[in-house]
């Protein structure tokens, strides 16, 4: 890693028999869990809800509103797999993710969600809303 490149966070995964397809390979549907398996780890270690109220009733939260991924290599029952998360892009009320996927030293797959930070009134529709400044420093510090 060189100096003043961002700080991945890692997820380890091992792949389940419930989630390979009739060849013993990952279904590809399931890279997406994966990402949001690591994506929610995430959010765990920077003490980030996922979904919170504001003392005005206000409900906040992070809908994903953007999806993709590409699967390199097979990958199979039983691998051991390291998922990378790291912080492409911080816009005011939206938040990219990278992540990247190894076996061993092989990279097999890689991929991005966006999350756009929200806000609903109780019976109103979202909107889009600024990421609290708290957030966005704990965002900030892992693209240092
Ligand atoms: C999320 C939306 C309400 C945003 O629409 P709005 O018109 O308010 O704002 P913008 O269009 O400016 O978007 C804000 C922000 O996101 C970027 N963005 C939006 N769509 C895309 C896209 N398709 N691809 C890429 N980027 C996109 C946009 O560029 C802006 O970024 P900046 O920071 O650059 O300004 C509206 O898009 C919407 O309703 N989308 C549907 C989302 C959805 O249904 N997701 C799946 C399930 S819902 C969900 O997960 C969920 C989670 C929660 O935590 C909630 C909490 C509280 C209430 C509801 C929740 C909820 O439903």
């Amino acid at each position: 890693m060189t100096e003043g490149s961002p700080v991945p966070f890692r997820h380890a995964r091992r792949v389940a028999f419930s989630e390979t397809d009739l060849t013993g390979c990952l279904h590809f549907a399931n890279l997406l869990r994966y990402f949001e398996e690591a994506e929610q780890a995430l959010f765990r270690s920077l003490g980030i809800p996922m979904l919170w109220r504001r003392d005005d009733g206000v409900e906040q939260g992070w809908p994903r509103v953007s999806a993709a991924c590409d699967l390199l290599l097979p990958i199979q029952l039983a691998d051991e797999l390291q998922i990378e998360v790291a912080i492409e892009r911080l816009r005011p009320s939206s938040v990219m993710l990278q992540f990247t996927v190894f076996r061993r030293e092989e990279l097999v797959a890689r991929g991005r969600l966006r999350l756009a930070c929200i806000a609903a009134r109780p019976g109103q529709p979202m909107r889009a809303a600024p990421i609290p400044e708290d957030m966005q420093q704990k965002f900030r510090a892992l693209m240092a």
